[in-house]
């Protein structure tokens, strides 16, 4: 690279605008959405989509609910002017979209541009013209007075071949012309303004139907702030105003495309050009989904739906060959996602908070998330998206798939311990942590090694003076047992009454146990008849919880399933190790007795 760069590059002429009234202006509609994907977009591709990958492309664009589509380059190709054909003779369009065909201007190139286009409802007729001084003198080698001349050539002659044509077929098309000033951005504004005032006079548009200026920037050469100037001066020097659309059509060399259009807005434009997923010459035209879903954060409807959004990205990767980079506004595959603990931490944090909020609203709440600026969901993007594990993910995260899981929120020292471990998993093996290992590891360290293989035969509770035996009724347990399953709530109840006795008759393995035991509640108890049954332990530590979640097989009258998990960090009897233990089942006893024995099991073995 060079030290003197100035020897090589002028840094652009930016315009003195002194009064500009853009930077106060903020948007609050969207602009007329034109979708060039199957012109720019497809004039870009290293295999030009074919007749048949175009139509899809173009049924895709009208459910998005584009209603103006630049739909090809007729004199490019056989390819694209069969296209458009089709198009109007299969009846595809629908009514109120209007079709957008584009020629140079060349007499012999506009000639077959218009027939591709015969029979239409509505159609644009897009000539494009350079006027940058550049391209003038490097590729045209014309004057100024001589390019006016020939839009104004070319204007006439698609006015004589459309609205003012004999052929009664052509007359029933609505037409309407687009001329595009390139590069825009480059051309000096009193010339870009000479230059449309004389091609508006050949046209005489009207306010019902505008001619529009397509002031590109075909190649971004200055800031946006410099672009928003130049699209001020043009709005405010183009004559009658009322029967102009000023159209912006900006490319993404300068990576500042999406600021660019959306200024660009601000200082007056009325219709935006674009691809889906910045597709496009070199480094792409400006992102219609970006433009879209930035107004949509902001609470402006943008008239475009991107609620399926995985859909549009597979149908344009399918269709262009091009894939969408994993980290594309709104649509990349990991633009949603936080692999970070602290992010994950406020993030999980954040839904909670959201949930709360709502329940005590009773309506959806104005989304206020740490690190989502908006909710995926809107986007059709599923929460599982949102958090993904690896060594640089903390306790939030790991907690949140245990949630997934298991449907349980772990004690904050559990969380701590368990985290330890995945990240230590992760770091050892180098590899994403999925659900299926968050729950193997889980299982592993925390629950009995066999489940099943743990039965309650019966059981019966009794506190001091009162009999508490009430049997749930829950499925799942074998045999008889009569017992409160209240936890937490019975075994407060139960302190303040007196001693709690528990007698059950337990299988392990095949094999009966009569257990009994005492204590102030179910919890101790249970605690007292696994000591007799030889563990040797202290409780450091005990949480218990119900989940409730909808629609599966155990449910109680209120149609919700209720299942208990119980979590007991024991120490063993020389107090030289701990271990969690954890339990869930639709029995509290039993969530409780899992959760002992599993941690009971650990200490003895390790
Ligand atoms: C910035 C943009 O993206 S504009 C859209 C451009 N899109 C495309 O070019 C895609 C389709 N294009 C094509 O298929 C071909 O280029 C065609 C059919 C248009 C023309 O093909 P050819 O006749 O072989 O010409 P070629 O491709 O070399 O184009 C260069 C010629 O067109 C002229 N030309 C370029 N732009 C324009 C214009 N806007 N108006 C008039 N003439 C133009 C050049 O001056 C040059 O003329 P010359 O041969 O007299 O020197
Ligand atoms: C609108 C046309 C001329 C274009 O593709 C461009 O300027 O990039």
């Amino acid at each position: 690279m060079l030290v003197d760069t100035v020897k090589k590059y002028n840094a652009f002429p930016a315009l003195s605008l002194p009064d500009r009234k853009w930077p106060q202006k903020s948007l609050s509609k969207p602009p007329r959405w034109l979708s060039t994907d199957l012109r720019d977009g497809n004039q870009a591709l290293v295999q030009p989509m074919d007749g048949d990958a175009k139509l899809r492309y173009f049924q895709s664009l009208v459910q998005l609910g584009y209603k103006e589509i630049e739909v090809s380059y007729p004199s490019a190709s056989q390819t694209e002017f069969d296209f458009t054909r089709r198009l109007i003779t299969t009846k595809a369009i629908p009514d109120d979209v209007w079709i957008q065909v584009m020629a140079p201007c060349r007499e012999e190139l506009i000639r077959p541009t218009i027939e591709a286009a015969r029979g239409a409802k509505k159609v644009i007729v897009h000539i494009h013209l350079s006027t940058s001084a550049c391209f003038r003198e490097v590729v045209f080698n014309m004057t100024e007075r001589e390019t006016i001349e020939l839009a104004v050539r070319c204007t006439r002659l698609i006015r004589d071949l459309t609205k003012d044509s004999t052929d009664p077929e052509l007359r029933q098309t609505e037409w309407t012309l687009e001329f595009t000033p390139e590069n825009f951005q480059d051309t000096s504004p009193e010339f870009a303004v000479e230059i449309c005032e004389a091609v508006k006079a050949a046209w005489e548009p009207t306010e019902e139907n505008n001619i529009i200026f397509n002031v590109a920037a075909t190649v971004e050469v200055a800031m946006p702030n410099v672009f928003a100037d130049q699209i001020e001066y043009f709005c405010d020097h183009i004559s009658e105003r009322e029967k102009v659309c000023v159209s912006l059509h900006n490319h993404n060399d300068r990576g500042c495309a999406v600021a660019a259009t959306e200024m660009g807005q601000l200082a007056g434009a009325d219709r935006v050009e674009g691809c889906l997923f910045a597709n496009g010459e070199r480094t792409g035209n400006v992102d219609l989904v970006t433009l879209a879903m930035n107004l949509y954060t902001q609470g402006v409807d943008p008239g475009i739906d991107f609620g399926d959004i995985n859909q549009v990205v597979d149908m344009v990767e399918e269709l262009t060959k091009i894939a969408v980079h994993a980290r594309a506004p709104y649509a990349g595959k990991y633009t949603f996602c936080t692999f970070t603990g602290t992010h994950q931490d406020a993030i999980r944090k954040g839904y909670k908070s959201r949930a709360r909020l709502e329940e005590k609203l009773g309506v959806s709440a104005k989304w206020r998330m740490p690190y989502l600026p908006m909710d995926p969901a809107d986007l059709g993007r599923k929460h599982e998206a949102v958090i993904r594990l690896n060594s640089q993910s903390g306790k939030g995260g790991i907690g949140w798939f245990v949630n997934d899981v298991f449907e349980i929120d772990m004690p904050r020292d559990l969380e701590i311990a368990f985290t330890r471990m995945v990240k230590r998993y992760a770091e050892e093996k180098s590899v994403e942590v999925t659900h299926d290992i968050i729950e193997d590891l889980f299982r592993s360290h925390y629950m009995l090694r066999c489940p099943e293989g743990l039965q309650l035969l019966r059981c019966t509770l009794r506190t001091g003076k009162v009999c508490s035996a009430v049997s749930n009724g829950v499925n799942g347990v074998n045999g008889e047992h009569k017992h409160e399953t209240k936890g937490k709530a019975l075994a407060n109840k139960e302190s303040r009454s007196g001693t709690v006795r528990l007698q059950a008759v337990i299988a392990i393995k095949g094999i009966r146990h009569e257990i009994s035991g005492s204590g102030e509640d179910m919890f101790t108890s249970l605690v007292s008849a696994v000591h007799r049954l030889g563990f040797c332990f202290d409780v450091l530590d005990y949480h218990t919880q119900w989940q409730h979640s909808e629609g599966t097989e155990h449910e109680d009258s209120a149609g919700t399933t209720r299942r208990s998990a119980s979590f007991v960090k024991l120490v063993s009897g020389g107090k030289i190790s701990t271990s969690w233990g954890v339990g869930i089942h639709e029995d509290s006893v039993l969530a409780s007795l899992h959760a002992i024995l599993s941690a009971a099991e650990k200490l003895e073995t390790s």
